[in-house]
């Protein structure tokens, strides 16, 4: 397995063994003492499996607040993605900063989201399917979302007119979104 540390802290690019063969391949997509072993030490509790039919369709940028933060491993089962992790810790240097890294499910990568991080993708084909585990429960109270293309954070998305849910169309900008969790709960 090959573990690669992304320019935002905790934040890793993980390359299982996958061994190929005449009918295909086969890869251990998860081993929990081995992903232990390389520093992933979360204990996975859910498991989430999505499929965006379109191309450019952008889902996030995503976060659950306070004990419901979740560390995310993400991975893509069909088509590839354009996956995108936001430092939205307010005390960290690389507040507002963004990595973001191609994966397809062809190339088995893994990309490690940590609390603390805002995630979102864009689909990079039609039927695109995408599967992550995470490691606190759904939590729709404490689910929260960032727009886009905030300007603020001005990621650089492969489209510039996205499929988006209604949802998601409606998300508000990084700094709304952070006075609303400090005037209300006072937690991020
Ligand atoms: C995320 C989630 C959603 N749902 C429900 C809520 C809603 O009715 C339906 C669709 O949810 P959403 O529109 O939020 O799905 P989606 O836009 O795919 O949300 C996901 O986006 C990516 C970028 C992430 O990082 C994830 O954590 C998650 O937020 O599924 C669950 O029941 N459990 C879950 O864990």
């Amino acid at each position: 397995m090959n573990i690669t540390e992304l320019a935002l802290e905790g934040v890793k690019l993980i390359e299982p063994v996958v061994y190929q063969d005449s009918r295909g391949f086969f890869t251990e997509s998860y081993q929990r003492s081995a992903w232990k072993k390389a520093g992933i030490e979360e204990e996975f509790i859910q498991d989430n499996h999505s499929l965006s039919m379109e191309t450019g369709v952008i889902r996030g940028l995503h976060f659950q607040i306070g004990d419901a933060a979740q560390s995310k491993l993400v991975r893509v089962l069909a088509g590839s993605i354009y996956d995108v992790v936001v430092d939205i810790r307010p005390d960290s240097p690389t507040f507002t900063e963004w990595v973001a890294v191609t994966i397809r499910s062809e190339d088995h990568k893994q990309l490690l989201v940590p609390k603390g991080f805002a995630h979102g993708f864009c689909t990079l084909e039609p039927y695109t399917q995408v599967f992550y585990k995470v490691d606190q429960l759904y939590n729709r109270e404490k689910e929260r979302g960032i727009y886009w293309s905030d300007p603020a954070i001005g990621i650089k998305w492969p489209v510039n007119t996205p499929i988006l849910s209604t949802k998601d169309e409606q998300l508000p900008n990084l700094e709304s979104v952070l006075l609303e969790i400090y005037e209300k709960e006072g937690i991020l």
